[in-house]
């Protein structure tokens, strides 16, 4: 499986609905790619809370549509990154009645959104997410096909990644891949490259994490977006700036990995 993970700058001055027609462009470049992955609230911002409530869209709202359009043109599965999710009319809003989600999407490769997933951590403690957004309930997986082979895909979000029972719980529910979009600070940057790499070890799965660049609502973003092979090997790192990281996913070796070191058979549940 060919993945290519498109780790976006971007500062406080770029207009949103630019930012969307930019992102459209450079997913419909990906030509090649089984999979593209965007991170985590790139068109409202990571770190700009006070945008989020006037930035909140459906899940066929437009940025996720022209992700949509971009996925079709390429055929390729495309991980949209997270938008600000807010509910229909008449839905249900949540416990505490905001009614928005921290909230991912994949497409499909002829342009269909194939699952969604609400962020389950929110980050912030006090502020930010806990103080504006619903908590996600659910664990999401989904079969992606790529050369032949099918590999079931869990899905995660930033914060999610320093929380293993999560990605346990994906693995359960037999996740050989994790996808993790972010906007993970540039301060604590050692955290995601090496909590990527334990997910991946303990869970002899591959981690394919999607950070954000640049600086934005006085918070610089880390990059090193990186994919991690089943066997905890790093494939492909990014580096600081916007980049296009390209990685070659065995995904058969997944399954030959977990029989040749049967770890997860160990499991006392
Ligand atoms: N957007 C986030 O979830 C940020 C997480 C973070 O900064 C951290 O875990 O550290």
């Amino acid at each position: 499986m060919r993945v290519h993970v498109l780790q976006l700058a971007y500062g406080d001055d770029e207009p949103v609905a630019e930012r969307v027609r930019r992102a459209e462009a450079l997913v419909a470049a990906q030509s090649g790619a089984d999979l593209v992955v965007l991170p985590e609230l790139w068109a409202p911002t990571g770190f700009g809370y006070r945008r989020w409530p006037g930035a909140a869209e459906p899940l066929d709202g437009p940025t996720v549509t022209a992700i949509a359009r971009a996925a079709r043109h390429i055929g390729a599965y495309v991980h949209a990154g997270s938008i600000i999710e807010a509910a229909a009319p008449h839905a249900d809003r949540g416990p505490d009645g905001r009614g928005l989600w921290n909230t991912s999407v994949l497409i499909a490769r002829d342009g269909t959104p194939l699952v969604s997933y609400r962020k389950v951590h929110r980050f912030g403690f006090a502020a930010g997410e806990p103080d504006l957004i619903e908590a996600g309930t659910e664990l999401v997986t989904v079969p992606l096909r790529a050369g032949g082979h099918t590999v079931t895909a869990g899905l995660a979000t930033c914060y999610d990644l320093r929380f293993p029972e999560l990605f346990r719980g994906l693995t359960q529910a037999g996740a050989g891949l994790f996808v993790v979009p972010a906007a993970w600070p540039a301060a604590r940057v050692e955290h995601w490259r090496l909590l990527g790499r334990a997910r991946a070890v303990e869970n002899q799965a591959v981690v394919v994490q999607c950070n954000t660049a640049g600086t934005h609502a006085g918070t610089r973003m880390g990059g090193h977006s990186q994919v991690v092979s089943a066997t905890g090997e790093v494939l492909a790192e990014a580096g600081d700036d916007e980049t296009v990281l390209v990685a070659d996913v065995d995904l058969a070796g997944i399954g030959t990995y977990r029989e040749q070191f049967p770890v997860l058979a160990d499991r006392r549940l």
